[in-house]
């Protein structure tokens, strides 16, 4: 997927978001650099860094929306922090490089997913054995044994289990009810374990230090099983869950997140805008200037310590992103200010976009509700004098109130369906209700026109 051009990449962000054509470009190019730079010779490669980015924007205009699905398409993994979060006392320093330690858990979790998916048939077939297992249990076998300290060695497993011709032939009648699913709903005890194993609390809680010493002793000690009582249903996910992962590499899973992480991570801070400022200044802008130092070095290319090892972070794309209202990208200090070549600005958005993004994009609001009220039998259509007056409201609140942007599609469009959404579950099936501009004047009533009444509920 990587070996997209950028004007292919752009043309799948289209897919997502209205306008923006100049970011949309801008993560274009940056995604095909790394493609470039990894058909150079291999001394070469490291000499070139990924060209970072800054998003000049307004808030709900679809900053994140186009790094999220830029990482999305490319299943590269992605971050989103905002950067304001480093500020937090006692947390500074320390904390900058949770960035890169969230990064490498979100990247395992992908992998992990995609191998599970890999070796999903195996792992259903595993735990259909163990399911009729489950509803034919074997015969136990008496525990004679003379030695006396046989219980020891014994203790805490499963004794032996035969299976005769019988039971045998009960399993594959049982196998057969299970495919025809008729079984489903019976609630059947399962020995799950838990994800939490033995851990003495001695460790204290909520202290980062902590954590990766935690991590470690979690690995050592075994882990708690207990027993649930679940539906078949439900035992079939939680034994193919268990056994997909007894059938995944744990430390070929971990090696290939970190490649991932280290080639091809994306890392999207947000509100950069509100470190803006450096030192000298009096008051909070001391520390303001502190947070760029700590954020620097990863930026820059740095080596951090995780418990799956250490990772690289020179070649991690960093999207950061800004209204910048007050302060300005020359206000970041010099050395950041140089990691962010590439500047892009994000327009605010006009009554036509709004409209645009109310129905064209692959998963737009209105195709969202109209699907959810569909899985109600309820068909619901909207007229374009409908989308016409919902576009304009949105545009009209964010002016006279506060410009959220797309968002305030979001709270409207909500409002306008309120009632639909409680009484759809009652409707005759195959009702269908038209959505029209008068629709939506009754429904928004005075509200839009009263800026007090808009600020809390629009
Ligand atoms: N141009 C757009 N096209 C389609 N949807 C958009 C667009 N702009 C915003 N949205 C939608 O609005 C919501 C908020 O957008 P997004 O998260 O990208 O905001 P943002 O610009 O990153 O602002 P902030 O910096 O405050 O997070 C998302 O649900 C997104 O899908």
């Amino acid at each position: 997927m990587e070996q997209l051009t950028p004007r292919e990449t752009v043309r799948e962000l289209d897919r997502y978001i209205v306008g923006q054509n100049q970011a949309k470009r801008a993560v274009a190019i940056a995604l095909r650099n790394r493609y470039r730079r990894s058909l150079l010779p291999e001394g070469m490669q490291e000499e070139v860094l990924p060209k970072n980015i800054l998003m000049i924007g307004p808030t709900g205009v679809g900053k994140t929306e186009i790094a999220r699905r830029l990482a999305k398409l490319v299943r590269a993994p992605f971050l989103k922090v905002e950067a304001t979060k480093f500020t937090e006392v006692g947390y500074v320093g320390r904390d900058v490089e949770s960035i890169v330690r969230d990064l490498v858990e979100i990247s395992l979790r992908m992998v992990k997913a995609e191998k599970m998916e890999e070796v999903e048939i195996q792992a259903a077939q595993a735990a259909e054995k163990r399911l009729e297992a489950l509803l034919v249990p074997g015969k136990r076998q008496e525990n004679n044994s003379s030695n006396p300290f046989q219980f020891l060695f014994n203790q805490g497993q499963e004794k032996e289990e035969t299976v005769t011709p019988e039971i045998e032939r009960d399993r594959t009648f049982i196998r057969e009810r299970l495919h025809r699913g008729e079984l489903d709903e019976q609630v059947i005890e399962v020995e799950v374990e838990d994800n939490q194993p033995l851990l003495p609390d001695f460790l204290g809680t909520g202290m980062e230090i902590n954590t990766n010493l935690q991590d470690m002793m979690a690995g050592m000690l075994p882990k708690k099983r207990h027993k649930r009582k679940v539906t078949v249903r439900e035992a079939r996910r939680i034994l193919t869950t268990e056994e997909a992962q007894k059938l995944i590499d744990h430390d070929e899973a971990v090696q290939e997140a970190i490649r991932r992480v280290e080639q091809e991570g994306m890392v999207f801070l947000d509100e950069i805008d509100k470190i803006a400022g450096r030192d000298g200044a009096s008051g909070p802008d001391v520390s303001r200037g502190g947070v760029q130092r700590d954020i620097l070095p990863i930026v820059e290319g740095s080596t951090i310590n995780t418990k799956y090892g250490p990772v690289k972070t020179d070649h991690i794309l960093f999207i950061a992103a800004g209204a910048f209202h007050v302060a300005k990208p020359s206000d970041l200090i010099p050395e950041l200010q140089g990691r962010f070549p590439i500047r892009v600005e994000l327009e605010s958005l006009s009554i036509e976009d709004f409209q645009r993004i109310l129905t064209e994009p692959q998963s737009s609001l209105i195709k969202q509700y109209s699907a959810l009220l569909e899985t109600e039998g309820i068909k619901v259509e909207f007229t374009e004098n409908a989308i016409d007056e919902l576009a304009k409201v949105a545009y009209e609140v964010n002016s006279n109130t506060e410009n959220i942007g797309a968002r305030r599609l979001h709270t409207i469009v909500e409002r306008v369906l309120e009632e639909l959404s409680f009484e759809a579950s009652e409707l005759p099936e195959d009702y269908t209700v038209t959505i029209n501009r008068e629709y939506i004047q009754h429904r928004l009533g005075n509200i839009v026109r009263n800026q007090d009444l808009s600020r809390y509920i629009l």
